[in-house]
């Protein structure tokens, strides 16, 4: 699997502000926006073009527009932060969703939403999530786009763990991975250390994800 690691000094100071546990929501959610363009900037980096005529003011010429634009799927909850971001760089994209909240006990994802177009032969996915802890949540949802005939998948994440990259490698799906960092290790809780805690909280809050009494 292809993995680059985004070491840019801007991308350092949004990860930095991300990863302080006295960062305030509001603080977290635009650096996490502004850290999503330069993450998706390095990540369409390779992207086909093509050329077309134009005018300026002063004369004929020719400009160069995005080929294929990539179809985007931000993972639910934390992924939504990175949504917006990536949409503004590739304004002809359109975008699909995927949602899953991992079981705190078994790490095991559990997934409430998928809005997918049915066939995704011969074009390209960019899969948006922060996080990849176990890579439990991503091996879900890679799986999910490959099974519609997807070979062309690239995952944008903040953080990865060497457990999560260590799964994703295994599960021999066709894709690249674009983040900020490469953290040390999983805890014992299955949180990444140093890590950021929980993407989704640190943005929107803490809350109940399923109703009472269906939690297993
Ligand atoms: O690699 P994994 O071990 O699967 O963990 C990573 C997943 O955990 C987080 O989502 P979470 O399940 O907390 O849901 P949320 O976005 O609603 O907070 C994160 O956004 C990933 O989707
Ligand atoms: O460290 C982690 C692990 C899983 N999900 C998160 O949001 N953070
Ligand atoms: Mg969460």
């Amino acid at each position: 699997m292809d993995v680059t690691v985004v070491d840019h000094p801007l991308a350092a100071a949004r990860l930095t502000a991300m990863r302080d546990v006295l960062t305030e929501p509001g603080t977290f959610r635009a650096a996490l926006r502004e850290l999503t363009t330069m993450l998706v900037y390095e990540a369409t980096r390779e992207l086909p073009v093509e050329r077309f005529d134009i005018n300026t003011p002063v004369s004929p010429t020719q400009g160069v527009r995005v080929a294929a634009p990539p179809l985007l799927v931000p993972v639910l909850r934390a992924g939504l932060g990175m949504a917006d971001s990536a949409l503004g760089l590739l304004p002809e994209s359109s975008m699909g969703f995927v949602g899953l909240a991992r079981d705190e006990k078994t790490f095991e994802p559990r997934a409430y939403l998928e809005s997918l177009p049915t066939d995704l032969t011969g074009r390209s996915v960019i899969v948006l999530d922060p996080m990849v802890a176990t890579g439990g949540s991503l091996t879900h949802c890679c799986q999910l786009i490959a099974d519609r005939g997807c070979t062309d998948m690239t995952v944008v994440c903040v953080l990865a763990a060497p457990e999560g990259l260590a799964r994703l490698e295994a599960s021999g799906l066709p894709l690249r991975l674009v983040t900020a960092s490469i953290d040390e290790r999983l805890n014992d809780r299955a949180f990444i250390v140093p890590g950021l805690g929980d993407a989704g909280d640190r943005q929107f809050g803490g809350m109940p994800r399923f109703a009472a009494g269906t939690e297993s």
